[in-house]
Protein backbone atom coordinates (compact mmCIF):
# COMPACT_ATOMS: atom_id res chain seq x y z
CA UNK A 1 0.00 0.00 0.00
CA UNK A 2 1.07 3.29 -0.72
CA UNK A 3 2.25 6.07 1.97
CA UNK A 4 1.19 8.77 0.17
CA UNK A 5 -1.81 10.58 -0.71
CA UNK A 6 -3.00 13.58 -2.83
CA UNK A 7 -5.00 16.86 -1.60
CA UNK A 8 -5.98 18.76 -4.62
CA UNK A 9 -7.20 22.71 -3.55
CA UNK A 10 -9.06 24.94 -5.53
CA UNK A 11 -10.37 28.20 -4.11
CA UNK A 12 -13.66 27.55 -3.54
CA UNK A 13 -17.44 29.37 -3.66
CA UNK A 14 -20.42 30.23 -1.96
CA UNK A 15 -22.70 26.86 -0.97
CA UNK A 16 -25.33 28.44 -2.74
CA UNK A 17 -26.00 31.43 -5.36
CA UNK A 18 -27.92 33.13 -2.25
CA UNK A 19 -27.01 36.26 -1.15
CA UNK A 20 -26.37 34.78 2.95
CA UNK A 21 -24.41 32.22 1.60
CA UNK A 22 -22.23 34.67 -0.80
CA UNK A 23 -21.78 37.23 1.96
CA UNK A 24 -20.47 34.59 4.42
CA UNK A 25 -18.33 33.28 1.20
CA UNK A 26 -16.58 36.96 0.91
CA UNK A 27 -16.50 37.66 4.48
CA UNK A 28 -14.51 34.54 4.64
CA UNK A 29 -12.35 35.19 1.47
CA UNK A 30 -11.98 38.92 1.82
CA UNK A 31 -11.07 38.59 5.55
CA UNK A 32 -8.02 36.35 4.99
CA UNK A 33 -5.02 38.19 5.27
CA UNK A 34 -3.19 37.13 2.46
CA UNK A 35 -5.84 38.62 0.47
CA UNK A 36 -6.68 41.94 1.71
CA UNK A 37 -3.30 42.69 3.37
CA UNK A 38 -3.90 44.56 6.07
CA UNK A 39 -4.06 44.86 9.68
CA UNK A 40 -6.84 42.84 11.03
CA UNK A 41 -8.80 46.38 12.20
CA UNK A 42 -8.63 47.85 8.81
CA UNK A 43 -10.01 44.89 6.80
CA UNK A 44 -12.55 44.38 8.86
CA UNK A 45 -13.56 48.04 8.47
CA UNK A 46 -12.96 47.93 4.77
CA UNK A 47 -14.70 44.37 3.94
CA UNK A 48 -17.93 45.61 6.63
CA UNK A 49 -18.28 49.15 4.78
CA UNK A 50 -17.32 48.42 1.61
CA UNK A 51 -18.05 45.37 0.82
CA UNK A 52 -20.58 43.31 2.67
CA UNK A 53 -23.43 46.07 2.16
CA UNK A 54 -23.78 45.80 -1.52
CA UNK A 55 -21.18 43.18 -2.89
CA UNK A 56 -23.10 39.80 -1.88
CA UNK A 57 -26.17 40.95 -3.84
CA UNK A 58 -24.61 41.74 -7.14
CA UNK A 59 -22.07 38.47 -7.29
CA UNK A 60 -25.06 36.34 -5.83
CA UNK A 61 -26.81 37.62 -8.87
CA UNK A 62 -23.86 37.01 -11.01
CA UNK A 63 -23.23 33.32 -9.71
CA UNK A 64 -27.16 32.81 -10.06
CA UNK A 65 -26.44 33.02 -13.95
CA UNK A 66 -23.65 30.70 -14.46
CA UNK A 67 -25.19 28.08 -11.29
CA UNK A 68 -25.62 24.40 -12.60
CA UNK A 69 -27.53 21.55 -11.68
CA UNK A 70 -24.54 20.39 -10.27
CA UNK A 71 -23.67 23.22 -8.04
CA UNK A 72 -21.18 26.07 -8.84
CA UNK A 73 -19.39 25.52 -11.78
CA UNK A 74 -15.86 25.47 -10.01
CA UNK A 75 -16.77 23.09 -7.39
CA UNK A 76 -18.77 20.72 -10.13
CA UNK A 77 -15.29 21.03 -12.24
CA UNK A 78 -13.29 20.51 -9.99
CA UNK A 79 -15.24 17.06 -9.00
CA UNK A 80 -14.64 16.00 -12.02
CA UNK A 81 -11.32 16.65 -12.45
CA UNK A 82 -10.75 15.05 -8.92
CA UNK A 83 -12.01 12.05 -10.43
CA UNK A 84 -10.87 12.08 -13.54
CA UNK A 85 -7.21 11.67 -11.38
CA UNK A 86 -8.29 9.12 -8.74
CA UNK A 87 -9.54 6.66 -11.35
CA UNK A 88 -5.84 7.36 -12.79
CA UNK A 89 -3.60 6.31 -9.58
CA UNK A 90 -3.22 4.18 -7.41
CA UNK A 91 -3.83 6.22 -3.68
CA UNK A 92 -6.33 8.14 -2.35
CA UNK A 93 -7.43 11.44 -3.85
CA UNK A 94 -9.41 14.08 -2.02
CA UNK A 95 -10.49 17.94 -2.87
CA UNK A 96 -10.56 20.53 -0.91
CA UNK A 97 -11.64 24.31 -1.31
CA UNK A 98 -9.76 27.10 0.69
CA UNK A 99 -12.83 28.97 1.07
CA UNK A 100 -16.17 27.14 1.83
CA UNK A 101 -16.48 23.50 1.08
CA UNK A 102 -15.41 20.79 1.02
CA UNK A 103 -12.71 22.38 3.68
CA UNK A 104 -9.37 21.49 3.42
CA UNK A 105 -8.86 20.50 7.31
CA UNK A 106 -12.15 17.86 5.91
CA UNK A 107 -10.15 16.69 3.67
CA UNK A 108 -6.59 16.54 5.37
CA UNK A 109 -8.26 15.08 8.36
CA UNK A 110 -10.16 12.51 5.68
CA UNK A 111 -6.45 11.31 4.41
CA UNK A 112 -4.27 11.18 7.84
CA UNK A 113 -7.32 8.72 8.39
CA UNK A 114 -6.61 6.26 5.74
CA UNK A 115 -3.57 3.82 7.64
CA UNK A 116 -0.36 3.87 6.06
CA UNK A 117 -0.85 7.31 4.83
CA UNK A 118 2.59 9.28 5.96
CA UNK A 119 2.71 11.53 2.99
CA UNK A 120 0.06 13.80 1.55
CA UNK A 121 0.84 15.65 -1.45
CA UNK A 122 -0.17 19.38 -1.43
CA UNK A 123 -1.48 20.48 -5.61
CA UNK A 124 -2.72 24.41 -5.05
CA UNK A 125 -4.41 24.21 -8.27
CA UNK A 126 -2.84 27.28 -9.37
CA UNK A 127 -0.07 27.68 -12.02
CA UNK A 128 0.91 30.63 -10.98
CA UNK A 129 2.23 31.93 -7.60
CA UNK A 130 0.91 34.95 -5.21
CA UNK A 131 0.36 34.70 -1.46
CA UNK A 132 -3.23 35.45 -1.68
CA UNK A 133 -3.86 31.65 -3.54
CA UNK A 134 -1.00 29.70 -2.88
CA UNK A 135 0.57 30.94 0.60
CA UNK A 136 -2.86 31.05 1.77
CA UNK A 137 -3.66 27.48 1.24
CA UNK A 138 -0.29 26.22 2.40
CA UNK A 139 -0.56 27.85 5.65
CA UNK A 140 -4.15 26.83 6.22
CA UNK A 141 -3.22 22.95 5.75
CA UNK A 142 -0.04 23.88 7.98
CA UNK A 143 -1.86 24.72 10.72
CA UNK A 144 -4.04 21.92 10.02
CA UNK A 145 -1.77 19.38 10.66
CA UNK A 146 -0.70 21.25 13.79
CA UNK A 147 -3.79 21.60 15.33
CA UNK A 148 -4.58 18.22 14.78
CA UNK A 149 -1.27 16.89 15.55
CA UNK A 150 -1.62 15.16 12.04
CA UNK A 151 0.90 12.53 11.65
CA UNK A 152 1.45 14.05 7.93
CA UNK A 153 4.31 15.34 6.20
CA UNK A 154 2.98 17.81 3.32
CA UNK A 155 4.59 17.75 -0.20
CA UNK A 156 4.01 21.18 -2.17
CA UNK A 157 3.78 21.03 -6.24
CA UNK A 158 5.29 24.40 -6.87
CA UNK A 159 3.81 26.72 -9.34
CA UNK A 160 3.83 24.75 -12.34
CA UNK A 161 3.51 28.31 -15.28
CA UNK A 162 6.20 26.97 -17.26
CA UNK A 163 6.27 23.49 -17.01
CA UNK A 164 6.00 21.54 -20.50
CA UNK A 165 3.12 19.51 -19.38
CA UNK A 166 1.49 21.96 -18.40
CA UNK A 167 2.23 24.12 -21.60
CA UNK A 168 1.76 21.40 -23.57
CA UNK A 169 -1.69 20.45 -22.08
CA UNK A 170 -2.75 24.24 -22.67
CA UNK A 171 -1.68 24.33 -26.14
CA UNK A 172 -3.42 20.82 -26.80
CA UNK A 173 -7.23 22.48 -24.84
CA UNK A 174 -6.75 25.54 -27.20
CA UNK A 175 -5.95 24.30 -30.53
CA UNK A 176 -9.33 23.26 -32.02
CA UNK A 177 -10.10 27.45 -31.11
CA UNK A 178 -7.05 28.35 -32.88
CA UNK A 179 -7.79 26.45 -35.82
CA UNK A 180 -11.22 28.59 -36.26
CA UNK A 181 -10.77 32.24 -37.89
CA UNK A 182 -10.26 34.92 -34.63
CA UNK A 183 -8.49 38.22 -35.25
CA UNK A 184 -6.75 38.70 -31.70
CA UNK A 185 -6.27 36.12 -28.60
CA UNK A 186 -6.16 37.62 -25.04
CA UNK A 187 -4.70 36.05 -22.41
CA UNK A 188 -6.84 37.37 -19.26
CA UNK A 189 -5.10 36.36 -16.31
CA UNK A 190 -7.12 37.23 -12.92
CA UNK A 191 -5.16 40.25 -11.41
CA UNK A 192 -3.31 41.20 -8.47
CA UNK A 193 -2.86 44.13 -6.58
CA UNK A 194 0.78 45.53 -7.30
CA UNK A 195 1.63 45.97 -3.43
CA UNK A 196 1.40 42.24 -3.53
CA UNK A 197 4.45 42.05 -6.20
CA UNK A 198 6.48 44.46 -4.52
CA UNK A 199 6.07 43.39 -0.97
CA UNK A 200 7.29 39.84 -2.63
CA UNK A 201 10.80 41.22 -3.88
CA UNK A 202 13.61 40.31 -1.59
CA UNK A 203 15.75 42.91 -3.53
CA UNK A 204 13.26 45.99 -3.05
CA UNK A 205 14.31 47.52 -6.07
CA UNK A 206 13.22 44.88 -9.48
CA UNK A 207 9.27 44.46 -9.61
CA UNK A 208 7.48 46.76 -11.24
CA UNK A 209 10.36 49.47 -11.11
CA UNK A 210 11.17 48.90 -15.41
CA UNK A 211 9.25 47.77 -18.04
CA UNK A 212 10.74 44.95 -19.10
CA UNK A 213 11.76 43.59 -15.37
CA UNK A 214 9.69 40.47 -15.61
CA UNK A 215 12.02 39.37 -19.18
CA UNK A 216 15.33 40.43 -16.86
CA UNK A 217 16.24 37.43 -15.36
CA UNK A 218 16.08 37.92 -11.20
CA UNK A 219 15.65 36.26 -7.85
CA UNK A 220 11.78 37.93 -7.39
CA UNK A 221 10.50 36.11 -9.64
CA UNK A 222 10.21 32.89 -7.63
CA UNK A 223 7.23 34.41 -6.34
CA UNK A 224 6.47 37.38 -8.59
CA UNK A 225 2.83 36.69 -10.15
CA UNK A 226 3.41 39.05 -13.24
CA UNK A 227 7.05 37.37 -14.44
CA UNK A 228 5.20 34.29 -14.10
CA UNK A 229 2.07 34.93 -16.76
CA UNK A 230 4.40 36.74 -18.55
CA UNK A 231 6.23 33.05 -19.09
CA UNK A 232 3.37 31.37 -19.47
CA UNK A 233 2.27 33.80 -22.04
CA UNK A 234 5.67 33.45 -23.86
CA UNK A 235 5.76 29.57 -23.70
CA UNK A 236 2.17 29.39 -24.99
CA UNK A 237 2.89 31.32 -27.99
CA UNK A 238 6.30 29.92 -29.05
CA UNK A 239 4.87 26.14 -28.57
CA UNK A 240 1.53 27.20 -30.21
CA UNK A 241 3.26 29.32 -33.16
CA UNK A 242 1.71 32.20 -32.26
CA UNK A 243 2.18 35.55 -34.88
CA UNK A 244 3.61 38.22 -32.66
CA UNK A 245 0.92 40.49 -33.50
CA UNK A 246 -1.84 38.08 -32.84
CA UNK A 247 -1.79 38.42 -29.19
CA UNK A 248 -1.61 40.27 -25.89
CA UNK A 249 -1.91 40.05 -22.32
CA UNK A 250 -4.55 41.68 -19.68
CA UNK A 251 -5.81 41.49 -16.13
CA UNK A 252 -9.20 40.89 -14.87
CA UNK A 253 -11.28 40.95 -11.52
CA UNK A 254 -9.81 44.04 -10.44
CA UNK A 255 -11.30 45.01 -6.71
CA UNK A 256 -11.11 48.16 -4.93
CA UNK A 257 -9.36 51.20 -4.68
CA UNK A 258 -5.57 49.83 -5.02
CA UNK A 259 -3.47 49.89 -7.97
CA UNK A 260 -3.96 46.63 -10.04
CA UNK A 261 -1.77 45.03 -12.61
CA UNK A 262 -2.78 46.63 -15.91
CA UNK A 263 -3.85 46.65 -18.41
CA UNK A 264 -7.10 45.83 -17.27
CA UNK A 265 -8.92 43.27 -19.38
CA UNK A 266 -12.64 45.22 -20.20
CA UNK A 267 -10.14 48.13 -21.18
CA UNK A 268 -7.89 46.12 -23.39
CA UNK A 269 -11.34 44.81 -25.13
CA UNK A 270 -12.55 48.05 -25.75
CA UNK A 271 -9.08 49.24 -27.27
CA UNK A 272 -9.20 45.97 -29.58
CA UNK A 273 -12.63 47.21 -31.07
CA UNK A 274 -11.89 50.41 -31.28
CA UNK A 275 -8.96 49.71 -33.31
CA UNK A 276 -11.02 47.92 -35.67
CA UNK A 277 -10.86 43.76 -34.44
CA UNK A 278 -13.78 41.69 -34.67
CA UNK A 279 -13.31 38.80 -33.83
CA UNK A 280 -11.58 38.40 -30.43
CA UNK A 281 -10.85 35.19 -28.55
CA UNK A 282 -10.12 34.75 -24.86
CA UNK A 283 -7.96 32.34 -22.82
CA UNK A 284 -7.47 32.64 -19.08
CA UNK A 285 -4.63 30.18 -18.03
CA UNK A 286 -4.67 31.78 -14.40
CA UNK A 287 -7.85 29.53 -13.35
CA UNK A 288 -7.89 25.48 -14.44
CA UNK A 289 -11.34 25.31 -13.92
CA UNK A 290 -13.81 27.33 -15.28
CA UNK A 291 -15.80 29.59 -12.82
CA UNK A 292 -17.75 32.93 -12.27
CA UNK A 293 -14.76 34.71 -13.52
CA UNK A 294 -14.27 33.11 -16.89
CA UNK A 295 -18.28 32.31 -17.11
CA UNK A 296 -19.78 35.33 -15.97
CA UNK A 297 -17.14 37.90 -16.58
CA UNK A 298 -15.41 36.98 -19.50
CA UNK A 299 -18.17 34.85 -21.57
CA UNK A 300 -21.03 37.38 -20.50
CA UNK A 301 -20.05 40.56 -19.32
CA UNK A 302 -16.69 41.19 -21.40
CA UNK A 303 -18.66 40.13 -23.86
CA UNK A 304 -21.28 42.65 -23.70
CA UNK A 305 -18.72 45.13 -23.65
CA UNK A 306 -16.55 44.26 -26.48
CA UNK A 307 -19.53 43.94 -28.76
CA UNK A 308 -20.71 47.62 -27.45
CA UNK A 309 -17.56 48.93 -28.21
CA UNK A 310 -17.49 47.68 -31.79
CA UNK A 311 -16.31 43.95 -31.82
CA UNK A 312 -18.61 41.45 -33.22
CA UNK A 313 -17.81 38.16 -31.31
CA UNK A 314 -16.04 37.21 -28.23
CA UNK A 315 -15.31 33.25 -26.98
CA UNK A 316 -13.64 32.03 -24.36
CA UNK A 317 -11.72 28.97 -24.39
CA UNK A 318 -12.30 26.90 -21.82
CA UNK A 319 -10.02 26.37 -18.70
CA UNK A 320 -8.56 22.69 -18.62
CA UNK A 321 -11.41 21.32 -16.53
CA UNK A 322 -11.04 17.65 -16.78
CA UNK A 323 -9.86 17.51 -20.40
CA UNK A 324 -7.62 14.56 -20.52
CA UNK A 325 -3.82 15.48 -21.18
CA UNK A 326 -4.01 17.55 -17.78
CA UNK A 327 -5.38 14.60 -16.43
CA UNK A 328 -2.96 12.36 -17.07
CA UNK A 329 -0.41 15.16 -16.37
CA UNK A 330 -2.05 15.20 -13.11
CA UNK A 331 -1.55 11.58 -12.56
CA UNK A 332 1.90 12.00 -13.36
CA UNK A 333 2.44 14.51 -10.46
CA UNK A 334 0.74 11.91 -8.23
CA UNK A 335 3.39 9.49 -8.85
CA UNK A 336 6.37 11.58 -9.19
CA UNK A 337 5.49 15.41 -8.39
C1 LIG B 1 -6.42 32.60 -10.34
C2 LIG B 1 -6.01 33.05 -9.23
C3 LIG B 1 -6.65 34.05 -8.38
C4 LIG B 1 -6.02 35.14 -7.79
C5 LIG B 1 -4.57 35.52 -7.89
C6 LIG B 1 -7.03 35.83 -7.05
C7 LIG B 1 -6.80 37.00 -6.32
C8 LIG B 1 -7.80 37.77 -5.75
N1 LIG B 1 -9.16 37.62 -5.85
C9 LIG B 1 -9.82 38.60 -5.15
C10 LIG B 1 -11.20 38.78 -5.01
C11 LIG B 1 -12.19 37.92 -5.49
N2 LIG B 1 -12.00 36.86 -6.34
C12 LIG B 1 -13.20 36.21 -6.52
C13 LIG B 1 -13.42 35.08 -7.25
C14 LIG B 1 -12.42 34.24 -7.74
N3 LIG B 1 -11.05 34.45 -7.70
C15 LIG B 1 -10.41 33.37 -8.23
C16 LIG B 1 -9.03 33.20 -8.40
C17 LIG B 1 -8.05 34.10 -7.98
N4 LIG B 1 -8.21 35.18 -7.17
C18 LIG B 1 -11.43 32.43 -8.64
C19 LIG B 1 -11.15 31.08 -9.25
C20 LIG B 1 -12.66 32.98 -8.34
C21 LIG B 1 -14.02 32.37 -8.67
C22 LIG B 1 -14.68 31.66 -7.53
C23 LIG B 1 -15.93 30.93 -7.96
O1 LIG B 1 -16.74 30.60 -7.07
O2 LIG B 1 -16.15 30.64 -9.14
C24 LIG B 1 -14.22 36.88 -5.75
C25 LIG B 1 -15.65 36.40 -5.53
C26 LIG B 1 -16.61 36.72 -6.55
C27 LIG B 1 -16.91 38.17 -6.62
O3 LIG B 1 -17.61 38.69 -5.76
O4 LIG B 1 -16.37 38.79 -7.53
C28 LIG B 1 -13.60 37.96 -5.13
C29 LIG B 1 -14.24 38.95 -4.20
C30 LIG B 1 -8.80 39.42 -4.59
C31 LIG B 1 -9.09 40.64 -3.72
C32 LIG B 1 -7.56 38.92 -4.97
C33 LIG B 1 -6.19 39.37 -4.67
C34 LIG B 1 -5.85 40.19 -3.75
FE1 LIG C 1 8.55 41.95 -13.11
FE1 LIG D 1 -10.14 36.26 -7.14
Amino acid sequence: MTQRAVLLVNLGSPDNPDVPSVRRYLNQFLMDPYVIQLPWLMRRLIVSLFVLPSRPKASAEAYQSVWTEDGSPLIALSEKLHKAVQQQVDMPVELAMRYGNPSIEAGLLKLAKISGIKEVLFVPLYPHFADSTVTTCIETAKQVITQHKLDITLTIKSPFYQEAGYINALVEQTRPYLMEEYDHLLFSYHGLPESHILKRDPSGQHCLKHADCCTTPHAAHATCYRHQVMATTAAFAEKAKLEPDSYSVAFQSRLGRAKWLGPNTEDRLIELAQNGTKNVLVMCPAFVTDCLETLEEIAIRAEEVFIEAGGRSLALIPCLNDDPVWVDLLAQWCEAP
